[in-house]
């Protein structure tokens, strides 16, 4: 099978979608370009409302938000179906979910069935030709993430060892790397990661930045602008709803 057109996945609590998590995708994407691979699509997967984090607001205006954010990169969708399962999910299971849900897809149109269009992650009908099809192309979805969730990786009892070595081994990992990371020393560190190296890809932002989510909350709860940092649809959502300690501010 040729592994080379893949789909990125991110997932996280996206609380609430800053330009970082935009930027993430777009640099994964062009890295990947230059290494040969096709980028058919991007998907952003929210994490479930059961998922403990501190002022995590509900998946109801993150799923909203992250819509808002989308506006300017379209070429990444979001999936409310981690959000649509009545408990917090693995990511591993996020992202098996998502690589059956593009097989299948594959093989109907492999098949010649009637497909919905609407259904598809993003640039998947321009990206992919009739002739890679009749070929043994694959779509291979792929976990994009910054390097600390990288580094969460090693936090005692957060993630299962078979999990972590599933995720490296079935998917693959696009990692980005952020200020303070140094995600190459953690790959060398880590048994399992190093085993399969091969399938991680380590994108250097150069132009580092310390934008996050809890930033971005602090500073909106203290009527602070956040201007560039959040795209301006996703801040009027915010103060439209009130989010954040924004109310009557
Ligand atoms: N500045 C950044 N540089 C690189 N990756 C980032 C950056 N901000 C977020 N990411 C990545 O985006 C994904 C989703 O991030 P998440 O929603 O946890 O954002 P966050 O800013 O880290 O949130 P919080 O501050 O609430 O913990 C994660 O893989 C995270 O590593
Ligand atoms: O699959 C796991 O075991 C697992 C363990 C810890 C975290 N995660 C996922 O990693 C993401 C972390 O998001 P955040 O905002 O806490 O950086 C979130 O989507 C979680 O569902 C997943």
């Amino acid at each position: 099978m040729d592994n080379k057109h893949i789909v990125l996945l991110a997932t996280g609590s996206f609380n609430p979608p800053t330009n970082m998590h935009l930027r993430m995708f777009e640099i994964a994407r062009d890295h990947l370009n230059h290494l040969g691979f096709t980028v058919c699509g991007g998907l952003i997967s929210p994490t479930h409302d059961l998922y403990k984090k501190k002022d995590l607001a509900p998946s109801i205006h993150r799923c909203a938000m992250i819509k808002q954010a989308l506006v300017a990169l379209p070429w990444v969708k979001i999936s409310d179906w981690e959000v649509k399962q009545s408990c917090w999910t693995t990511t591993r299971n996020v992202l098996q979910y998502h690589q059956n849900f593009h097989d299948i897809i594959i093989s109907s149109i492999r098949n010649g069935d009637e497909v919905d269009t609407s259904l598809f992650p993003v640039q998947f009908v321009k990206n992919i030709n009739a002739k890679d099809l009749n070929q043994n192309m694959a779509i291979n979805i792929r976990l994009l993430c910054g390097a600390d969730l990288l580094e969460s990786f090693a936090i005692p009892g957060l993630w299962k060892d078979d999990d972590i070595e599933a995720i490296v081994r079935d998917f693959g990992l696009v990692v980005v790397s952020r200020s303070g990371s140094n995600p190459h020393k953690f790959i060398y560190e880590s048994d399992i990661l190093t085993k399969y190296m091969a399938n991680i890809i380590v994108v250097t932002e150069w132009i580092s930045n310390e934008i996050s989510s809890t930033k971005v909350r602090r500073a909106l709860s203290r009527n602070e602008s956040v201007k560039f940092l959040i795209s301006d649809l996703v801040e009027s959502y915010i103060k439209e709803h009130g989010l954040f300690g924004t109310l009557n501010k």
